[in-house]
């Protein structure tokens, strides 16, 4: 009897290892507008797994609703506080928030999953970026170029690891700083022993500018990988450094720079004139608009799902339209 046959006999269910996006969505403003365009933009590039949006309890239920009519599975978190009496200067002060996103550590129910941010978009398939190897944290390396940057010392000599031959890092200021990532995709597996070690280390770390993106670079340092940033462009690469980027290979755009969240977008801010930032900023809109990708026209698909075997012999389920 195959491998196969003898694994159908037992019971697959737990022998799937469930995989889902992941995003945080805080307040009752208008990042709710991020998070359906997010939802409609996996939808459009077939991804085969869901969205979960972990959800501050100021999110209020109508937004909740607009997300599940669009498919994304609601976890209501508890906000995460920074260790108190700081008197940081976050870069945006509204970045305290976001060590809540933390939280999505406890989803064990999944084996794997991607965070998003609710300003990014998919415009391709990146489903693949699940079968990277188990026990790194995945992400694209930052930019430092911003003024965004501009208390910290890499900012004053002009020093940035995307062109890290430019400004060379001076020996005397020690070591230069280990790869930095943007906290705004990532690939991670929700553990309950990483995410305790989380919230026992935050406790004991004073808050940077950066909130959580500096606490989780400090945390994962040691099994940081980077990847292309093909898979999270930064916008400020545009024009920080255009010599890096692809934007025909680019597959996910992060809408982080001041003035290009496309939901707000006016093209006041600087660059936000730039031909590239107008266009993307209208691809995401074409998404956004498209009610063809809207949750309720695309579930009436039939849907069947195949058990495929992978290398290392566990088998998980891929959900494919009906052959019909
Ligand atoms: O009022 C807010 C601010 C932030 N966020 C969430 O926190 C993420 C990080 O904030 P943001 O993307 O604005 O930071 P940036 O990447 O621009 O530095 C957002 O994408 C949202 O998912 C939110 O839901 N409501
Ligand atoms: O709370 C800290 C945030 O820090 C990051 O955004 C920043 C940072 O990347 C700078 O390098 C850029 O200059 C800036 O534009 C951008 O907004 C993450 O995108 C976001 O999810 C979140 O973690
Ligand atoms: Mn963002």
């Amino acid at each position: 009897m195959g491998t196969m046959e003898m694994v159908m006999g037992s019971s697959m269910e737990n022998m799937e290892p469930k995989r889902a996006y992941v995003t945080f969505l805080a307040g009752n403003g208008d990042y709710v507008k991020g998070v359906v365009g997010l939802a409609k933009g996996l939808r459009k590039t077939k991804s085969v797994y869901p969205l979960v949006v972990a959800v501050l309890p100021d999110v209020p239920e109508d937004h909740r609703k607009i997300l599940e009519s669009q498919g994304c599975i609601i976890r209501e978190i508890e906000p995460i506080h920074p260790p108190e009496n700081q008197n940081i200067q976050f870069a945006m002060a509204y970045y305290v928030i976001n060590y809540s996103k933390l939280r999505i550590w406890e989803f064990v129910e999944y084996s794997k999953m991607i965070y998003l941010d609710g300003d990014i978009q998919v415009f391709d398939n990146i489903d693949h970026l699940f079968d990277s190897a188990n026990g790194y944290f995945y992400a694209v390396m930052d930019c430092f170029c911003e003024k965004t940057w501009s208390s910290t010392p890499q900012y004053q000599i002009g020093y940035c690891q995307q062109c890290p031959e430019k400004v060379q890092w001076p020996p005397e200021m020690g070591p230069p700083p280990p790869l930095y990532f943007n906290a705004g995709m990532f690939i991670f597996e929700p553990k309950l022993s990483t995410y305790s070690d989380l919230l026992e280390t935050l406790k004991i770390t004073p808050s940077t500018s950066f909130a959580e993106q500096d606490f989780l670079n400090m945390f994962f340092r040691d099994i940081y990988r980077p990847i292309p940033p093909i898979y999270n462009l930064v916008s400020a690469l545009l024009w920080r450094h255009p010599e890096n980027i692809d934007l025909e290979q680019v597959k996910v755009v992060h809408y982080c720079a001041a003035g290009a969240k496309p939901w707000r977008y006016t093209g006041k801010e600087e660059n936000m004139q730039r031909d590239d930032i107008k266009m993307l900023v209208e691809k995401w809109w074409d998404i956004y608009v498209d009610e063809s990708l809207d949750y309720a026209n695309d579930s009436k698909e039939e849907k069947t799902s195949v058990p495929v075997l992978s290398e290392a012999g566990v088998i998980y389920h891929v959900t494919a339209p009906s052959a019909a």
